[in-house]
């Protein structure tokens, strides 16, 4: 009988495996789904995946709630333990975000001015990005549109990132409550350096996937619009020059002023086809799934260190301090997302930085005399 690497297993394997899992991934907002893994030449592979992980909540922008957070944390294990699954795409639904972060509704609704609740919300959140750095199988982070907040934080945590060019990078932290403490100000260092990372984790300011990608914080990125039958570059950035005439850069910066209006013209003429970016995460697992699966593991074990050494050092001070910062920032910056309106969403922050300096303490009324209700009674 020729003995063939099947037949062997199929000789040697233990009769029944063990499930390793803790629980059934039954979350709404959460999908895990296996996927045939595929050669690099688009053949399909019997009896391998890609573990695919997805948020699913695209009417708010693929944020997460507790309970996704939950499903995320399982899917992460899942993927993990499955034997036959080569590498784990981690994305969201629909092609406006990636995901923005924690659900800004249920911040507002349920744990602002509630601190307590809050940590055990962020043991839950910590364990998310501490799953996602753990997975026993490289995670491509499939950015789909913005990714955003704490959005940003599980999307850094990944080992690799491809991007659609329309998305955009960023924390919102400083500008709604919250300090982007969960991944970022660990993460962005070791990714882009000190100084852009305090750039991008203090300012607010989204970065184009573009400056993400020359900046060294994404893998690769891939155009999405189609115009009239053909991809176009994001027609929003500069992408045509590198330097403006006094040599600074200025590719991947966002254009102003009378190529920003053309560049609005192209987009409404264009539809979004998220297929090159497919092509180019299947390319990738491609990749990976023609290598030794130890050595993998350990080389991306090993590569993931300085991201989880920072991470291990700071997530439980980091938790400490957001639940205690949901009685004063978080709880008036949260509320003013949540109640005001698109163009009236953020607190008064003059008026707010004038009553610290008085020496004011964070009372209940001057948590409403911040939000936009209280715009004119002041
Ligand atoms: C800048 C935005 C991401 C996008 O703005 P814009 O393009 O103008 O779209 P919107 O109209 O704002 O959004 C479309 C609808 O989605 C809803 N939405 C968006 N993000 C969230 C969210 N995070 N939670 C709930 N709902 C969301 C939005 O309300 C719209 O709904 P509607 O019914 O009105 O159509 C902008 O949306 C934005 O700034 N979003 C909030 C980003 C944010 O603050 N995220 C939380 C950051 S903090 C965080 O994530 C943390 C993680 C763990 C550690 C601690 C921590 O703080």
């Amino acid at each position: 009988m020729t003995l063939t690497t099947a037949s062997i297993a199929r000789a040697t394997a233990p009769e029944a495996l063990h499930d390793h899992n803790l629980a059934e991934i039954v979350v709404p907002g959460v999908r895990y789904e296996k996927r045939p893994a595929r050669t690099p030449d688009g053949e399909i592979v019997p009896g391998l995946y890609n573990a695919w992980i997805t948020l699913d909540n695209p009417a708010q922008y693929n944020s997460y709630t507790t309970e996704m957070v939950k499903g995320v944390i399982l899917a992460f294990r899942a993927a993990s333990n499955a034997r036959d699954v080569v590498a784990t795409v981690f994305t969201g639904a629909g092609d406006r975000a990636f995901c923005t972060g924690g659900n800004t509704k249920e911040y507002a609704e349920y744990y602002a001015g509630n601190p307590q609740e809050y940590r055990q919300y962020m043991r839950l959140f910590n364990d998310m990005v501490s799953a996602i750095l753990g997975c026993d199988k490289p995670v491509v982070c499939r950015v789909n549109g913005m990714r955003i907040g704490g959005g940003q934080e599980i999307g850094m945590a990944c080992d690799f990132t491809i991007a659609q060019d329309l998305a955009r990078f960023g924390q919102a932290g400083p500008k709604h409550g919250s300090a982007p403490i969960g991944g970022a100000t660990d993460f962005l260092p070791v990714m882009v350096g000190a100084e852009m990372a305090m750039v991008s984790g203090s300012l607010c300011e989204p970065w184009t996937a573009h400056k993400a990608y020359r900046l060294g914080m994404i893998t690769d990125i891939v155009p999405a619009l189609k115009v009239d039958g053909r991809f176009v570059a994001n027609p929003l950035v500069i992408t045509d020059r590198y330097v403006d005439e006094y040599g600074r850069i200025v590719h991947g910066e966002p254009k102003t002023g009378v190529e920003l209006a053309a560049g609005k013209d192209v987009l409404k003429k264009g539809t979004v086809d998220l297929s090159l970016l497919d092509a180019k995460i299947e390319e990738l697992c491609g990749k990976i799934l023609l290598t030794f699966p130890d050595c993998f593991t350990k080389t991306i074990e090993e590569l993931r260190k300085p991201k989880i050494n920072a991470w291990n050092a700071n997530k439980e001070n980091s938790r400490a301090w957001l639940a205690l910062n949901m009685m004063t920032e978080a709880r008036a910056g949260f509320r003013a997302f949540n109640e005001g309106t698109k163009d009236d969403r953020e607190i008064d922050f003059i008026a707010l930085r004038q009553a610290l300096a008085a020496g004011a303490p964070w009372t209940p009324e001057l948590t409403e005399a911040l939000l936009p209700a209280a715009r004119g009674a002041k």
